[in-house]
């Protein structure tokens, strides 16, 4: 693969929001702690950003008073990572709040990668998939996969309604690049929503969609924490 150029414009930040509780996942331990292939899952996801040479630095949002970050060494993942303990009451808040305490550290055209902590499966190739595919682009975007099945709506007694035409539909991943001052716009006008890109479409933007595939799968139940192990493990290189 050709060397992807660094562009010196504007820089990556990597913005991890890591305050969830998993409930989801039925478990006691915040999901993002959970051991896969016996290291908390949040260091799979940390690692492979840190490790990026398109990311500058690498901010985890962490709930107020995380009791268990500092629990674990993460000193092998280098100085681009800094623990923000500034997460909110949902996704949205604590992408929001991560924004906020890192200005002084960014400037308005600087590139934001939001990551889900629960994607502990997204690869060196994702991430230079999407920040070339985004660079030059006046909006920024996503990672995505085109829906695979025949989609049905349900009515409420769990029959279905109607067959929903899957033809231009995607399913929305992370990371998801906007640039910073962008973003802050559009989530301090648009809070309740369930990703950036929903964001940044409330403002009337047309965010792209970049192809990734089903690996970077975000981990919700205990039988996805299996699916991640697999994908790990099976990985070449
Ligand atoms: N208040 C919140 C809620 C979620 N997240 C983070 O957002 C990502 C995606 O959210 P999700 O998978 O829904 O995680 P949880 O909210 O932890 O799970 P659940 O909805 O099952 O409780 C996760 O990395 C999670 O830690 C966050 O930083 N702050
Ligand atoms: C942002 C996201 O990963 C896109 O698929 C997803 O919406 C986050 O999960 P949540 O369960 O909606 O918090």
């Amino acid at each position: 693969m050709a060397a992807i150029m660094h562009s010196h414009r504007h820089r990556h930040f990597a913005l991890v929001p890591a305050a969830g509780s998993g409930s989801r996942m039925g478990r006691e331990t915040p999901k993002q702690y959970l051991p896969l292939l016996g290291e908390p899952l949040l260091r799979h996801t940390l690692r492979v950003l840190c490790q990026s040479p398109l990311i500058d630095r690498v901010f985890v949002v962490l709930s107020v008073g995380d009791p268990i970050w500092n629990t674990a060494d993460w000193s092998a993942l280098g100085d681009k990572l800094v623990p923000l303990y500034v997460g909110g009451a949902s996704r949205a808040d604590s992408v929001l709040n991560g924004l906020r305490a890192i200005r002084p550290q960014v400037a308005d055209g600087d590139w934001i990668l939001v990551h889900d902590a629960a994607r502990p499966c997204l690869a060196p190739w994702h991430i230079d998939t999407l920040i070339t595919t985004l660079d030059e682009d006046e909006v920024g975007g996503l990672l995505a996969v085109p829906v695979a099945d025949t989609l049905k709506r349900s009515t409420r007694h769990g029959r279905v309604e109607a067959t929903v035409a899957r033809d231009s539909l995607w399913q929305a991943q992370t990371p998801q690049m906007f640039r910073y001052v962008m973003l802050r716009r559009a989530l301090e006008s648009a809070r309740e929503v369930t990703d950036e890109a929903s964001a940044i479409e409330a403002a009337g933007l047309h965010p792209r969609l970049v192809q990734g595939d089903t690996t970077n799968l975000k981990v919700t139940y205990p039988l996805d924490l299996h699916l991640a192990e697999w994908i790990l493990s099976n990985r070449e290189g």
